[in-house]
């Protein structure tokens, strides 16, 4: 799939799939003849009967696991917001190749193929409280490596980033998008201090203004004042939805990256679950927003998929029940009031 232009994103998202309802039936109904009692498995039920509908297949499968890591680089990080320097993109995208992060030892584990996408690292975006992040052909085109970097045949998709100060750049669209002012969306990030902090609230600020007359149009927003690895993520979800994949989102950063199409359509993220929530502070309310409501909060504030990565164990839990246990008929186990 090609985006040639904004208007082409906003009619895909006024049309948007919408999953196979017949398949979740037939799942939700296997969940009901399963040796235990109707809904005892919790969240496991649920999301057995989602991987079914998004998959299109009332036997999903989770055999090709893909965790997308996309990386960008960004111009405000000139401005003092994140507590590391703008080269730590770059060489943690080499410590993802030599398998030294965090993700690699998860992935493994979690029997996922690790992609990891590098954006233009040695052209960051523009520094958004000056100009746009991006223009709309810089924007589109991370939109479209986002797209290619889901295949046909995968049965999930795991979103995640690395960018040094992308956790300004995401509440810069949280306030854009959700108004409540820059304090109330800007956080700690990679721990900087009280100064950065503050450097980190004006910013956002500056940006507000700036861009004033864009502010209610999500997918402008997203061009300038959001980031590449950020519209490649929108990119990949939007890739998704199209090719039957479901999704799940990490923290701050990648929900963030995905509100501007929440703001176009009502069930855009319907094939998506939030596999975590960040200690990010700004992430529970953003997934409150968005109803998203997260598998896991295990006070994570790492980024680069690590806190979704850790979800896929959930859903493989989800998956063996579902697939792999008798049904009462099958066991000759009586059932209830019988
Ligand atoms: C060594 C290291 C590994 C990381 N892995 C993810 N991030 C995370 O931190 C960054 C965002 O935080 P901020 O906005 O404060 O810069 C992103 O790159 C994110 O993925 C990392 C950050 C560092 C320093
Ligand atoms: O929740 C996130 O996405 C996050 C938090 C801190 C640093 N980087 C990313």
């Amino acid at each position: 799939m090609r985006f040639n232009s904004l208007d082409d994103i906003r009619a895909f998202c006024r049309d948007l799939p919408g999953g196979d309802a017949q398949a979740a039936d037939a799942a939700a109904l296997r969940q009901q003849n399963l040796t235990k009692p109707p809904g005892s498995l919790g969240r496991l039920e649920e999301l057995a009967i989602w991987l079914a509908r998004w998959q299109e297949n009332a036997t999903p499968r989770l055999d090709r696991i893909t965790i997308a890591v996309f990386a960008g680089n960004h111009g405000i990080a000139s401005r003092g917001v994140s507590a590391y320097p703008p080269e730590v993109t770059a060489q943690m995208v080499a410590n993802f190749a030599a398998g030294g992060a965090a993700i690699n030892q998860i992935a493994t584990l979690a029997g996922a193929e690790l992609r990891v996408v590098p954006l233009e690292l040695d052209r960051p975006t523009r520094d958004f409280t000056v100009a746009a992040a991006m223009d709309t052909e810089d924007f589109l085109s991370a939109i479209d490596t986002g797209c290619h970097a889901v295949a046909n045949d995968c049965d999930l998709l795991v979103v995640g980033e690395m960018g040094i100060a992308n956790t300004t750049t995401a509440a810069t669209l949280c306030a854009a998008l959700l108004g409540g002012g820059a304090s109330h969306w800007a956080g700690r990030g990679t721990g900087v201090d009280d100064d950065g902090l503050s450097r980190k609230r004006t910013a956002i600020e500056a940006a507000l203004k700036v861009h004033e007359r864009l502010l209610g149009d999500p997918l402008a927003v997203a061009a300038a004042l959001g980031g590449r690895e950020l519209a490649a993520i929108s990119g990949a979800v939007l890739a998704a939805r199209q090719r039957g994949v479901p999704v799940l989102l990490d923290g701050f950063v990648a929900t963030a990256a995905v509100l501007p199409l929440a703001r176009l359509a009502g069930g855009m993220l319907d094939h998506c679950r939030a596999g975590h929530v960040s200690a990010e502070s700004g992430h529970r309310d953003l997934l409150r927003e968005l109803h998203l409501d997260p598998l896991l909060d295990l006070n994570m504030r790492l980024g680069e998929a690590s806190g979704a990565a850790v979800a896929i164990l959930l859903l493989r839990a989800a998956l063996a029940c579902h697939l792999g246990m008798a049904t009462f008929a099958e066991a000759g186990v009586s059932g209830a009031g019988d």
